[in-house]
């Protein structure tokens, strides 16, 4: 576009558990002036919500009958992304254990993703300068005409060492267990499953450094924006 803003450009990064999705996407937006979208945070705060709420998660019925009921919503400031669930700040308990462990139960069922997806379309389609969302299913399903789409990998070995180091004293191999059964059933699940876009660049990040992933993906951007 010529002596005016440049277009907004919308990123999807998707990717199994501890590839490095969050802290790339956080440091790619931040890097290029762009909005970022935690979906995954979105699907741990409605998870989180059915738990405070009594709901059973072993009973898909039970979860699609209250789908509609929280309000989530997300900040999307790179710098400062935030969650809260009808006005109240989730951003600590969403990450606890019992969420974590009982997550991939709510996000497989189809009224559930139905409303995320919905509300994280709408979210994207008002980023002025554009976003970058990170998740399982977005270059597949909720924003299959993304810009550019990328799907990070790496082993389980390196996923469970980065993770237990952030999780300090956990075991690396409960860790790695953990990991593979979270990938596992969100990768077999009926409604919009974890799963590369066809049209998707993968880069295996085992081997490099966040920094490394950081770069690859800022240049990725820039050629997109350049129409390389
Ligand atoms: N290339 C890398 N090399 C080393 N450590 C990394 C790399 N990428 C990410 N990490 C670290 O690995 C951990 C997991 O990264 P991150 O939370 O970004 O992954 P994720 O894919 O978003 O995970 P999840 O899907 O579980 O939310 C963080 O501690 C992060 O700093
Ligand atoms: N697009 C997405 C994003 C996430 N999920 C589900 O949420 C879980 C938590 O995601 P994290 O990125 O915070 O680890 C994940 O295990 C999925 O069950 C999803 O379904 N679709």
């Amino acid at each position: 576009m010529e002596n005016g803003a440049a277009q907004p450009v919308i990123v999807a990064i998707d990717g199994p558990s501890g590839t490095g999705k969050s802290s790339t996407s956080k440091a790619v937006a931040a890097q290029l002036g762009l909005s970022y979208l935690d979906t995954g945070a979105q699907y741990r705060a409605i998870t989180w919500w059915m738990v405070a709420n009594g709901i059973d998660i072993e009973d898909p019925s039970a979860i699609a009958a209250v789908a509609g009921k929280p309000e989530i919503v997300s900040g999307t400031d790179p710098e400062n992304p935030t969650i809260t669930v009808d006005g109240t700040d989730v951003a600590a308990p969403i990450r606890t254990q019992e969420v974590t462990s009982k997550v991939s139960a709510v996000s497989a069922v189809p009224e559930v993703r139905a409303r995320i997806s919905e509300l994280q379309r709408s979210i994207a389609a008002a980023a002025e300068a554009g976003i970058v969302v990170e998740g399982r299913d977005i270059g597949t399903t909720v924003l299959p005409d993304a810009d550019l789409k990328i799907f990070l990998t790496a082993s389980p070995e390196a996923r469970a060492a980065r993770r237990s180091g952030e999780l300090k004293g956990a075991d690396v191999n409960a860790t790695r267990e953990a990991l593979i059964k979270r990938d596992a059933a969100d990768s077999s699940r009926k409604t919009s499953p974890l799963a590369k876009a066809d049209d998707a660049v993968e880069v295996d990040t085992t081997e490099l450094t966040l920094a490394q992933v950081i770069e690859c993906v800022v240049t990725l951007v820039e050629e997109k924006r350049a129409g390389k």
